[in-house]
């Protein structure tokens, strides 16, 4: 696991995010206990990847703060792999220039960057591909060297903004797995409901930024708010 010291709590407190006369997120607070595994979800445009931003800096919230282990945090993007925060993007944003080791190694810290890059390729599966351009690999193998990237530094938090997107029902599968053993706290924006449903221990539903229902798998798609906003619609 990672050195850095074990993550307490993350939480947003009335998060507001307003893109000139568009409200993107709207008073969403959320805490984010150690280890959970945490699902956003909603609609296209209800505000997951804003969240996300919020969370990594990229996006100032309008009103609200976030903390950080009970203190008041800024995330600022060049902070986050320091304090042990990882995200893998929606598309498969590597470094075309670079080999697929390179790439991991982006990602992690120290004189043992290149051992533990390729152990984390070796977790991800995709080891043997270690010298290839990532741009030469099938869409699936390079989400799965992203994975290996957010993994490699051993985050406190992972955040994984639709990693099933463009994979097969095997693919998504061993993701489930894989998700479930990182061990770490995880926040998950996902489409996929099998996938947020086999693995979260808690989600939110967003829909048109504003928090609708937050609960345990079961509880969700019991909710017959989520059913009307999105779940009717996405099964
Ligand atoms: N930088 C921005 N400037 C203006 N509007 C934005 C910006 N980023 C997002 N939005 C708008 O904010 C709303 C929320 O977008 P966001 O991408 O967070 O939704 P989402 O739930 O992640 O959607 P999807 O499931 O399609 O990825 C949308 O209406 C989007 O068009």
């Amino acid at each position: 696991m990672s050195t850095d010291p074990p993550l307490k709590e993350l939480a947003l407190h009335n998060i507001t995010v307003r893109f000139g006369g568009l409200t993107a997120l709207d008073d969403v607070s959320l805490r984010v206990a150690p280890g959970r595994i945490v699902g956003v979800i909603g609609p296209n445009g209800a505000g997951k990847t804003t969240l996300f931003n919020v969370i990594c800096g990229f996006v100032p919230p309008t009103s609200g703060h976030l903390t950080l282990d009970g203190q008041p945090w800024r995330p600022r993007p060049h902070q986050l792999n320091g304090l042990g925060i990882a995200r893998t993007l929606q598309g498969v944003g590597q470094f075309g220039g670079m080999s697929v080791l390179e790439n991991v190694m982006v990602g992690t810290r120290g004189r043992r960057a290149e051992a533990e890059a390729m152990a984390a390729l070796t977790r991800c599966g995709v080891d043997r591909y270690a010298g290839a351009r990532p741009g030469a690999l099938p869409y699936a193998t390079r989400k799965r060297v992203e994975l290996a990237r957010a993994l490699v530094a051993k985050p406190r938090i992972l955040m994984l903004d639709e990693p099933a997107g463009g994979l097969d029902a095997d693919e998504i599968q061993w993701l489930a797995s894989l998700i479930k053993e990182t061990g770490t706290t995880v926040l998950l924006v996902e489409h996929h409901m099998d996938l947020v449903m086999s693995v979260c221990d808690e989600i939110l539903v967003l829909d048109f930024g504003k928090p609708i229902a937050l609960g345990t798998p079961e509880e969700i798609s019991k909710n017959p708010r989520v059913t009307d906003a999105y779940l009717g619609a996405a099964a």
